[in-house]
């Protein structure tokens, strides 16, 4: 998988040489280049930004740099990457998003500031290619870079061998649509709180059911709507 992220914080991403995802770009399965926006000005103050049009508070991101960015990266006519752009005004970014994500085999983030891109440059390459606008959840933050962060943790694991077992990857919150069960591990008693018995008991059909018991609880307690598809799971159920 490649990865193309054009940011004006390119430092940011530096972060993405540890862990997991440091050894996936050691080992090539997942490439990470980052550009930075500012190498496609050509004024002295290198800018990227200017005042709306209509009017109105805050400065948008000029067209100019980000096209000849973009151009540099997937060139000039058609491509099969695929554009993910951080928007407060995107589709919810979901484990769903993101299994979709990890079957790409080009992604290009474009991460912006200030009040936004300007709305040209989505509409421009939504016709040379797939497009996505995504949104990280419900809350506002300051620019695109800590929502393509995680999105590309959340895709880049699912990419096949970047996760040492793949079996961790089954049974974790959202996978199967409902929250993971709780963990435990030695000592057998903490501070006077001990391990659920049946988690000692060696049986693994009774610890299986243990565990699907306690992601139907968890989950109709914390996020009861995830249960909404299954009204024998769902709260108040008769
Ligand atoms: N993804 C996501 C996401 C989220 N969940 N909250 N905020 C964002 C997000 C994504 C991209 C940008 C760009 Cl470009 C500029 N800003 C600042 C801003 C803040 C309020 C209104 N308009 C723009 C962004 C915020």
């Amino acid at each position: 998988m490649r990865i193309d992220i054009v940011t004006i914080f390119p430092s940011f991403f530096d972060v993405l040489d540890l862990s997991l995802l440091g050894k996936a770009r050691q080992t090539g399965l997942i490439d990470v280049v980052t550009h930075d926006l500012r190498d496609f000005t050509h004024d002295r103050h290198r800018t990227v930004d200017d005042t709306p049009y209509g009017g109105g508070a805050g400065m948008v991101m000029k067209p100019e740099p980000w096209g000849e960015a973009l151009d540099s990266i997937v060139g000039d006519g058609d491509s099969d990457a695929l554009l993910v752009v951080p928007s407060p005004a995107g589709e919810p970014f979901t484990q769903a998003t993101a299994r979709e994500l990890a079957t790409e085999p080009h992604l290009v983030f474009a991460c912006g500031r200030y009040e936004g891109i300007d709305q040209r440059v989505v509409d421009h390459y939504a016709t040379r290619m797939r497009v996505r606008l995504v949104s990280l959840g419900d809350y506002v933050l300051n620019g695109g870079e800590v929502a393509v962060m995680a999105m590309i943790e959340a895709a880049g694991r699912l990419v096949p061998g970047v996760v040492g077992n793949p079996e961790s990857l089954v049974e974790e919150s959202h996978e199967d649509g409902l929250l993971e069960y709780p963990s435990y591990t030695k000592p057998a008693v903490w501070r006077g709180l001990e391990v659920p018995p049946v988690l000692l008991s060696g049986h693994h059909g009774r610890v299986a059911e243990w565990r699907h018991e306690q992601q139907v609880e968890r989950t109709r307690r914390v996020r009861p709507e995830l249960l909404a598809d299954d009204p024998t799971d769902a709260p108040d159920a008769p």
